[in-house]
């Protein structure tokens, strides 16, 4: 395991990219790297200015602040949701620390965070994430408009964004002690619909790819890495990708990261539209419900480099 090649991402550049102008053929060149990329890789490299370096920073600066709470502080953020509240000091991976918001870019939504965490308040705190997550949204909705449309399935967008809730997860990852193994986190595929990652400038993410070879993935300062999670892959029946990935602390500094995952509503049925299934595309999931799968997945114990919910789903397991 490891072979660990550098190798570069496709990249694409949303910068100059809205949904309002689909038509243009910007729009068009972006989709076609973005879809192929999904689908070979199950992620890309997105470069998008309208988070600026400004933003960027100001956002890591927060969470320094943040992660530098007492950990009783910290351990304020629980959810009824499993992996939606702090997570960390956990045995086999000493690394990880990890706090999660709801619906990220409502700013009220923040400010219940906040104030678990500083009883005084912390607007700025507050404003900055909320900024930053509604412009990571916007970004989202792109990529799935791409998507969507590449599949010739536009016609269902507007119902799946509405039967779509929103996580913002923020992690950090110390540098490891010389007797430590560098394993920031275990390898796992996201069961999310997309996941968009940003870091602050350490890198560490390894992705597997289809061939099950390790490959570092060095994200270019002000990039995003944006990628595919299990339930797309049952939505487009196989066709999008999800990766196995992992963190390696090699570097000499904290890591911090942020994750903006898009997950399907519980009691919305996820299943692919009629379209992606033919003789060619058998049928490869049962319809499933994401609360049902999430009980199932915490219950069985998350296993390493396994598809939680193709073993949950999976007409071909
Ligand atoms: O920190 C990262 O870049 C990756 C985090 C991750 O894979 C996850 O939270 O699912
Ligand atoms: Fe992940």
């Amino acid at each position: 395991m490891g072979s660990e090649t550098p190798f570069q991402l496709p990249v694409v550049n949303f910068s100059e990219l809205n949904i309002q102008n689909s038509g243009d053929l910007i729009w068009y060149s972006a989709k076609t790297v973005a879809l192929q990329a999904l689908q070979e890789y199950g992620c890309f490299e997105a470069s998008f200015d309208k988070i600026s370096p400004d933003l960027q920073n100001s956002v890591f600066h927060e969470l320094e602040q943040l992660f530098d709470l007492p950990l009783e502080t910290k351990q304020k953020n629980t959810s009824d949701r499993d992996f939606h509240g702090y997570i960390g000091q956990i045995a086999f991976m000493p690394l990880y620390e990890s706090m999660g918001i709801d619906a990220p870019y409502v700013l009220e939504k923040v400010d219940n965070f906040t104030s678990l965490m500083w009883s005084q308040g912390n607007p700025k705190f507050s404003k900055t994430i909320q900024t930053y997550s509604k412009k990571l949204w916007e970004l989202d909705e792109m990529v799935k408009t791409m998507v969507f449309e590449g599949l010739n399935l536009e016609k269902y967008l507007e119902d799946h964004l509405e039967a779509t809730n929103y996580h913002l997860k923020v992690m950090k990852y110390r540098v490891a002690d010389p007797s430590e193994s560098n394993m920031g986190l275990d390898s796992h595929a996201d069961t999310s619909i997309l996941t968009i990652l940003h870091q602050n400038g350490i890198q560490g993410l390894e992705i597997r790819t289809k061939d099950g070879d390790w490959i570092t993935v060095n994200v270019s300062p002000n990039s995003f890495v944006v990628m595919a999670g299990e339930s797309f892959n049952v939505l487009s029946n196989g066709r999008l990708h999800a990766p196995f990935h992992r963190v390696v602390m090699n570097a000499s500094k904290t890591r911090l990261s942020v994750g903006l995952f898009s997950l399907p509503k519980i009691g919305t049925t996820v299943k692919p539209p009629k379209e992606m299934v033919d003789e060619e595309h058998p049928l490869l999931f049962k319809p499933f419900d994401y609360g049902e799968f999430m009980e199932y997945f915490c219950m069985s114990g998350v296993k390493k480099d396994t598809y939680g919910l193709k073993n949950y789903c999976g007409l071909l397991n």
